[in-house]
């Protein structure tokens, strides 16, 4: 399981402005020139979590070591896109692997920044993109079905219900939705529809990007993004990436803090994004903390111990014997391990343990 999220929407929107400041130490193209972004980047950065610090603190650890998402500018797409039009399919082609999807919406007015639609209007932005990845799947789908067919003729269970989940796909589709519609009622069915590769299966949040003045409140374009996510259950994010941009190169935190709260803003917007990323994605965090040093490691949610063990080694799965825990809030209270210890908080959990977010672990394990 990938932890990619892509960045996703029309051309000059403010994307690459977006992840140049996430990624102030990379270096991708912005510029006022749709289509600047040819091959997509890739970057990570380290997710804040206030928690690593409160853990170091107690253990006296040397060092911080947060843990990281994946971050992909992806160029961007035109109506069309999956006809082909503006390098549609091979941006497209981007788009099918990541494993989440954050679309950039253009909230701002600035009438020196073309739009491709020749109008500010996030809402329009949305169905344009999203209706070419629909096409694109459609498209996908109907050219593989047929065979499929034939080929599940022949009595092979497993692919009469990929058959099977290819035409619900394909309805939903029809209908103008996404291939979330299909709404996977357990995990075997979740599995079939990730089978398919769709574009329109990956979980979606949006982020408005405004002109600076609005970056605490949002203006009246965001609010209307911020109803229709809403409405999706979808996440909504406010930034203004140019603002971003302008902070992530300042040198220290102090002037960070600063620069933030003459905004009336309390934490960075890529703060928000990367947290609002990592959620998107179904991750959990759990903490290794000792003198050399805290550090925060990702997983997937509902991960066993032994496969979360292996996040750090593979011969900490391989050889997997028990895995000390003590909950995050049993740390913070009890402070530290072996105050934990006296308080009866501390346990020695086994392979069949669910590995539970903030769990402050521990990794027993043999040849
Ligand atoms: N919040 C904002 N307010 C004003 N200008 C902005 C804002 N965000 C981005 N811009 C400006 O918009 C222009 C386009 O930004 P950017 O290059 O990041 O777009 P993009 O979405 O990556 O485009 P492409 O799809 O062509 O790669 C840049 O000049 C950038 O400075
Ligand atoms: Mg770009």
């Amino acid at each position: 399981m990938g932890f990619e999220c892509g960045i996703v929407g029309l051309p000059n929107v403010g994307k690459s402005t977006l992840f140049n400041a996430l990624l102030s130490t990379m270096q991708a193209e912005a510029a006022n020139y749709p289509f600047c972004t040819i091959e997509p980047n890739v970057g990570r950065v380290a997710v804040p979590d206030e928690r690593l610090a409160k853990l170091a603190k107690i253990a006296n650890s040397a060092k911080l070591i947060p843990t990281q998402l994946e971050f992909v500018d992806i160029a961007g797409l035109v109506r069309g896109a999956s006809k082909g039009e503006g390098k549609g399919n091979e941006f497209l082609s981007h788009i099918r692997t990541v494993n989440a999807i954050i679309y950039v919406l253009r909230c701002f007015e600035d009438a020196d920044i073309v739009h491709v639609e020749g109008s500010i209007d996030p809402l329009r932005d949305a169905e344009v993109i999203e209706t070419e990845l629909m096409l694109a799947d459609l498209d996908s789908l109907e050219k593989r079905i047929s065979s499929a067919q034939k080929k599940a003729k022949s009595g092979d269970k497993a692919l009469a219900e990929q058959v099977g989940m290819m035409e619900r796909a394909i309805k939903v589709l029809q209908d103008g939705k996404p291939a979330t519609a299909v709404n996977p009622k357990d995990k075997a069915e979740r599995k079939l529809l990730d089978s398919l590769q769709l574009l329109t299966s990956k979980p979606v949040m949006y982020v408005c990007n405004v002109e600076e003045q609005h970056a605490a409140t949002g203006n009246a374009l965001s609010a209307k993004v911020a109803e229709m996510a809403a409405a999706r259950g979808a996440s909504c994010v406010v930034v203004s990436a140019k603002i971003e941009a302008e902070i992530s190169v300042l040198p220290s935190e102090e002037e960070k803090k600063e620069f933030l709260g003459g905004l009336g803003l309390e934490e960075t917007g890529l703060a928000k994004v990367i947290k609002a990323g990592y959620k998107l994605l179904d991750l959990v965090t759990y903490f290794t903390v000792g003198p050399k040093e805290a550090r925060a490691w990702t997983i997937a949610n509902g991960t066993l111990a032994p496969a979360a063990a292996g996040v750090i080694h593979t011969d900490f799965e391989a050889g997997f014997i028990r895995a000390e825990t003590v909950g995050y809030d049993d740390y913070i209270q009890y402070e530290g391990e072996a105050g934990a210890k006296k308080a009866g908080r501390f346990r020695l959990e086994g392979k069949e343990y669910v590995v539970q977010d903030g769990d402050v672990l521990h990794f027993r394990f043999g040849p």
